[in-house]
């Protein structure tokens, strides 16, 4: 999707918020429901997807590959699915808007069929590194053009006769292992991905529901993901559940805004998503779980947040994949927090919609908070309070950037304006409805 124009929109501190966050489905499970009921074979029912852009760029891009994808209702869509290798060669380019995981995991899915596909992005997007993706693809024989840098638009001419491949991520991705995963999918034998952190499962447990053969295993190697080539994905009912990631934002504003209680209900408890949540406890938040289940097949259960006297913590460099998103809103908690929390291995930071450890520096610092980065990581100096007041946040098209300083400025001491909201549209588009509803002052 083209960008549309700037809209900056601010928060000021005001009452308590109370009441129930009613949390949109989750990004990443929305974009592999749609992927692999496109890669699947009959109709694919999905309720509770994720209406934000990135995830509507998929169901279009899916479109443009040969399946038929239709809203029935409100998160309800159907997916026509033309099985693993059928896709059709798409007739135009396949613009993937601000998402990552989409266009990432898009290249690995057409990679292993002869097909070829252009892929390109917003501004944000096109900054992003793509070898990461084009790298592992080529091992199976597909045949890539770039821009200089490896960056978007990038061109795929899908593999002829494509070859299993054992991967080893470089970085802790998800979306690495899922794009080698999708295009181990039109591979003959087993495609093999070895990672050394534990990044998020949803790929995992989705291919398993669609019925491929998919194992892992834990060895002296890292996490061994192995997946036999060449299933007949057939479609499912997916029941996407509500995304932990954005839970984040009012759970961070009821614990940082004195007085507030509010009830989240089906936050995730899978432990390759809850960081924060860990991060959280340790910090002193006041948080009760309840009802913990089942949904979609992943562990879910409701919480109930307040106001809380926080404390700086170490966050350990192996907690961040698990929290991978949540660093720009942590780092708001922190400040509000007593005492200095660090953030430790977190460099994919740097190569998210924007260089969020730089973007949260500047944003924190104009509006009084001290903190210090390395590359490779972040340090708030919590002092209890915001004192805000400063210029407009640049927000860089991230929504996380931008959602983080809204969140901030309902416990700041004075307003905080950030340049650009449009970008939370993309994974939270009622972002602003919801936090209002709640009581927040932001507009
Ligand atoms: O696989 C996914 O759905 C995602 C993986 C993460 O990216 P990386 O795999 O690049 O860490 C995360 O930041 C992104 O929001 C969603
Ligand atoms: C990094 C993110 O998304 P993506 O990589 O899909 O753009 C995010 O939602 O914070």
């Amino acid at each position: 999707m083209s960008h549309g124009p700037a809209t900056p929109i601010a928060s000021r501190p005001g009452r308590p918020l109370t009441g129930e966050a009613r949390i949109p489905g989750d990004k990443s499970i929305s974009h592999r429901a749609l992927i692999l009921g496109a890669m699947a074979v009959g109709r694919t029912r999905i309720t509770g997807l994720l209406e934000g852009q990135d995830v509507l760029d998929t169901a279009r891009a899916m479109q443009a590959f040969g399946a038929t994808v239709e809203q029935v209702a409100p998160g309800e869509w159907t997916v026509d699915g033309v099985g693993v290798g059928g896709f059709a060669e798409p007739a135009g380019v396949i613009d993937c808007g601000n998402s990552g995981t989409g266009v990432r995991l898009i290249m690995g899915a057409m990679a292993t069929t002869p097909i070829t596909a252009t892929f390109t992005g917003d501004a944000s997007l096109s900054r992003r590194p793509m070898r990461r993706i084009t790298d592992p693809i080529s091992l199976f024989g597909a045949e890539i053009t770039a821009r200089e840098g490896g960056l978007l638009p990038v061109t795929i001419r899908g593999a002829e006769d494509a070859v299993p491949v054992t991967y080893r991520t470089p970085v802790a991705s998800a979306q690495i292992k899922s794009a080698v995963l999708l295009a181990g999918l039109n591979a003959p034998g087993q495609t093999v991905v070895i990672e050394a952190e534990p990044t998020r499962d949803h790929s995992e447990r989705m291919l398993a529901g669609f019925g491929a053969t998919i194992t892992t295993e834990t060895t002296a190697e890292g996490h061994v993901i192995t997946l036999t080539g060449q299933p007949e994905l057939r479609a499912q009912d997916v029941a996407v559940p509500r995304d932990p990631s954005s839970a984040a934002f009012p759970v961070a504003a009821a614990l940082i805004v004195p007085g507030s209680e509010i009830r989240v209900n089906g936050i995730s408890r899978n432990p390759t998503r809850d960081g924060l949540y860990v991060t959280l406890a340790e910090m002193g938040a006041d948080l009760s779980w309840e009802h913990d289940r089942e949904e979609g097949g992943e562990p879910v259960a409701d919480l109930i947040v307040r106001h809380s006297a926080l404390r700086g913590v170490s966050v350990p460099a192996d907690r961040a994949a698990s929290m991978i998103d949540e660093f720009p809103i942590l780092s708001v908690i922190a400040a509000m927090a007593e005492g200095e929390t660090v953030m430790n291995g977190v460099a994919e930071l740097r190569v998210k919609e924007s260089d969020r450890i730089d973007a949260m520096a500047k944003g924190l610092r104009a509006n009084g908070v001290e903190v210090e980065e390395t590359r490779d990581s972040m340090t708030v100096r919590g002092t209890g309070r915001i004192p805000g007041g400063g210029a407009a946040v640049e927000t860089h098209l991230d929504h996380r950037i931008a959602m983080s300083f809204l969140v901030a400025g309902l416990a700041a001491e004075a307003e905080i304006r950030v340049d650009d909201g449009s970008a939370i549209a993309t994974s939270f588009p009622d972002f602003v409805d919801l936090m209002r509803g709640l009581g927040a002052d932001i507009g």
